[in-house]
């Protein structure tokens, strides 16, 4: 597998806090990356993590659809995208397109913690 250098990181609602989390515990590696991530989860990145991030629109408004086209253009090597298994959601068509092109493009994809260190390349804590 090349080099990870862009990663788009993403979280619903539930599962935000625990992204943020990880991201703060994780900020030198993620710092080395040039990040995405959709409006809402972006600008918790940005302000609660201090990492610079290009925001998307928010993913109920197209945020994941937009990383979508962004796999499919061949501009995006990773996504973390910590889905809430127990929340449904209004998007579900968009989520699910996401996944979709991820594991079509061969992107690395990360939808839990676990697999987001092994994706970064960190020791999970
Ligand atoms: O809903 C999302 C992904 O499906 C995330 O969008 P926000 O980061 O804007 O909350």
């Amino acid at each position: 597998m090349s080099a990870i250098k862009t990663l788009a990181l993403v979280a619903h609602d539930g599962k935000k806090d625990q992204l943020v989390a990880w991201a703060k515990l994780h900020k030198l590696a993620l710092g080395e990356l040039t990040l995405f991530g959709t409006g809402t989860t972006g600008g918790r990145i940005e302000a609660e993590v201090g990492l610079p991030i290009t925001r998307l629109q928010s993913g109920p408004l197209g945020g994941d659809a937009q990383l979508g086209a962004m796999i499919a253009e061949g501009r995006l090597d990773g996504l973390v995208f910590f889905i809430d298994p127990l929340s449904a959601l209004p998007h579900d068509v968009d989520v699910k397109s996401l996944l979709r092109l991820a594991i079509l493009y061969d992107t690395a994809l990360a939808v839990n913690e676990r697999t987001a260190d092994a994706l970064l390349g960190v020791a999970h804590t």
